[in-house]
């Protein structure tokens, strides 16, 4: 149906013996934010080249925004915005604020309206401060919003960002995923982002794809999928050595935790445990019954040892 933001049928891209997407269909209506995700070469990038028009699918069909993405590629691009990490869209040797005017004129806007939208994106990213700094001089940090921005400067209904906080620090993440989910609820922006960070999943997005040697191996939320995996988490203990020993005996034993790592004589073990059916708080009551607690962090499923265990199940 022509009100979806995206709908791909079938879909498949072969590089020579290599399907890199197989047979892929799925679709995004307006408003919604999805991840897309998926181990190394599970053919994410190859999947947004062809919603976005930059490859030619084997097969298939992929509509974004309504349209054929090839034919009516110049058409598209002022109804999307893209960011890939790693390919910039800005003017590397011009102070920035320069890329935003040239990009204002590329998208044929009035360069009034241009004016007060790269403003707005200029407070909302907290980027005054660096607006006549050489893009080549931005840190990472200061360069992805600044590449935010200039997907943003036309108002697109649909916005994909490829690994969009990979390499910032914690601060910077959060402010960038707060803009993000304010974009979205205020101007109704679809978004679709491919990430190796769970956290992003979890504050931007209310559904996510996975795709696994090119065949889409979940679609539903992101609980649903913790769920589907009986996703692990990792409690870490470093432990006062015991009166008389070189280091701590190993706790294999504990309720409802598995031991997966031992270190330094057991001075540090890993515990792995299913939140569904043990507390962390449980957890740590039983590993303190047995030895003296100096530190403890907890680790969040892994992205990529998700989607390995999805795969192992469809298989
Ligand atoms: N131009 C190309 N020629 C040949 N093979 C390619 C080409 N581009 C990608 N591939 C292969 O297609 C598969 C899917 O690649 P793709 O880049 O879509 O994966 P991805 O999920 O985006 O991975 P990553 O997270 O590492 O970016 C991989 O096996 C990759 O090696």
């Amino acid at each position: 149906m022509a009100t979806q933001i995206i709908e791909t049928r079938d879909l498949v891209r072969e590089y020579k013996k290599l399907r890199a997407v197989d047979h892929i269909s799925f679709t995004v209506e307006p408003g919604e934010a999805v991840g897309y995700i998926g181990a190394n070469g599970a053919g994410k990038s190859t999947t947004i080249k062809m919603l976005t028009g930059i490859l030619r699918p084997t097969s298939g069909l992929v509509r974004t925004c309504g349209r054929d993405p090839l034919r009516e590629r110049i058409a598209l691009a002022r109804e999307i915005g893209v960011v890939f990490g790693q390919r910039s869209q800005l003017w590397w040797d011009l102070p920035l604020q320069e890329s935003f005017t040239i990009l204002g004129a590329i998208h044929r806007l009035d360069p009034a309206v241009a004016r007060v939208r790269s403003g707005e994106l200029v407070d909302l990213l907290e980027m005054g401060g660096f607006l006549s700094t050489p893009v080549r001089q931005l840190s990472l940090g200061q360069r992805m919003r600044a590449e935010i921005a200039a997907s943003l400067i036309h108002r697109p209904r649909l916005l994909i960002l490829d690994e969009p906080t990979i390499g910032l620090d914690v601060l910077s993440k959060q402010r960038l995923r707060d803009f993000l989910g304010a974009e979205r609820r205020e101007h109704g922006t679809t978004l679709l982002l491919t990430t190796h960070d769970m956290g992003d999943i979890e504050r931007l997005c209310d559904r996510v794809l996975v795709v696994d040697h090119g065949r889409l191996a979940y679609d539903g939320t992101l609980s649903g999928l913790a769920k589907t995996v009986g996703a692990e988490r990792v409690m870490v203990v470093d432990l006062a050595p015991q009166a008389g020993h070189e280091g701590v005996a190993e706790l294999r034993d504990i309720p409802g935790a598995a031991l997966v790592g031992v270190e330094g004589e057991g001075t540090r073990q890993h515990l792995a445990f299913d939140p569904q059916a043990t507390s962390a708080g449980a957890v740590l009551a039983a590993v303190s019954a047995r030895a003296d607690v100096l530190d403890l962090a907890i680790e969040e499923p892994d992205i990529e040892d998700v989607v390995r265990r999805i795969y192992a199940a469809s298989r």
